[in-house]
């Protein structure tokens, strides 16, 4: 890229100077010594933390001091944060090229599964890149010389607040209502913007020292392991090695033939080559809902319904190794589509 810019910048400036280009038997012709294009260096083809010579640009969600701008911050040390109010904003802005990448949290050991990110990945044509693990802790933010005693509402992003649900109950009592915000960061800005003093917002410590907030308490996440994964997502997939501990996401859903057995046979397509499985999850099949099927019981033809679900694999297997493009090649048989999110290094 440094050498296509160096190219284009140069051509520009060789036309100034009145060099047509019908004169110019090639480009080594155009290139005084002078003028020489920089050397391509290792930086300029790596996925590195440096695209196009400028720093990455990396979407997440909530503003300054929210967890996912932590998560981005760890995944690329020298980028710049996006932040953005929804987290379909933040895949948007990858597809709109007005970032080059987006880091969005899909599970919480406390919390679980993430499922508004689960149908965006869905919904949206971006890759999984890779994951980022983060260990959570909670803060309880109010403005300073409040005490708990004060307070009447607690505000934060819905998954902080099931994060804290034991902690609070047992701390506020069951007077104090829990309100969801757009992020954790987002909580503490709105509790410091408005000088609400019968509000507190759960958030990170550092969101405190950015908006001017007292912490109340710390430790506020009911289990002191919390720990939240992140996938990192582009528009161009990352290529598969061996080598190195890789994961692989794919999301199918089973086809006509298979019935409630699909599960069962895409999951053997797995274990028979050895391959762990680290996450399963399922959704409701939008377009189809419900499945009608014909069963014989006792030789009586009955109706039975079934929930039609997408789901959603992570299996540890690069997709550049054989028996992960085997099992894949099988589980097709079984299913009415399957996509490959991503293959993607481990957060270890
Ligand atoms: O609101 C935030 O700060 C977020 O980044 C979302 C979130 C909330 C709780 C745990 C992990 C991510």
């Amino acid at each position: 890229m440094a050498l296509m810019q160096s190219l284009l910048s140069f051509s520009s400036s060789s036309s100034s100077s009145g060099l047509k280009m019908s004169t110019l038997k090639s480009v080594t012709d155009l290139i005084p010594t002078h003028n020489l294009p920089n050397w391509l260096t290792h930086d300029d083809l790596s996925p590195g933390p440096k695209i196009h010579g400028t720093k990455l640009r990396v979407a997440h969600l909530g503003v300054p001091g929210s967890y996912s701008e932590a998560a981005a911050g760890k995944a690329y040390p020298n980028s710049v944060p996006l932040p953005c109010k929804q987290f379909e904003a933040a895949f948007e802005a990858v597809e709109l090229r007005i970032a080059d990448r987006a880091v969005v949290p899909v599970e919480n050991s406390l919390g679980g599964s993430i499922h508004e990110n689960y149908d965006l990945l869905l919904r949206h044509r971006l890759h999984i890149v890779g994951e980022v693990l983060l260990r959570v802790r909670h803060s309880l933010l109010a403005l300073p010389g409040v005490r708990k005693e004060h307070l009447r509402r607690v505000l934060s992003h819905p998954q902080a607040l099931s994060q804290c649900e034991h902690t609070l109950t047992s701390q506020m009592g069951p007077n104090v209502r829990r309100e969801a915000f757009d992020s954790t960061a987002g909580a503490a800005e709105f509790v410091a913007a408005n000088n609400l003093r019968d509000t507190a917002a759960i958030a990170s410590a550092h969101a405190a020292e950015l908006y001017g907030l007292q912490v109340l308490e710390d430790g506020m996440e009911d289990d002191s392991g919390n720990l939240t994964r992140f996938l990192i997502l582009a528009r161009e997939p990352f290529i598969p090695r061996t080598g190195r501990r890789f994961k692989t996401s794919i999301v199918f859903a089973g086809n006509d033939r298979e019935g409630p057995g699909v599960l069962f046979k895409v999951l053997s397509a797995f274990g028979l080559r050895n391959i762990g499985l680290t996450k399963i999850e399922s959704r409701p099949h939008r377009s189809r809902p419900i499945r009608v099927l014909d069963v014989a019981e006792d030789d009586i033809l009955r109706t039975a319904k079934y929930f039609e679900y997408i789901f959603y694999v992570d299996f540890e297997a690069s997709m550049a190794e054989v028996r992960a493009q085997n099992a894949l090649a099988e589980v097709q048989e079984f299913t009415s589509f399957l996509r490959v999110l991503g293959s993607y290094p481990m957060d270890i």
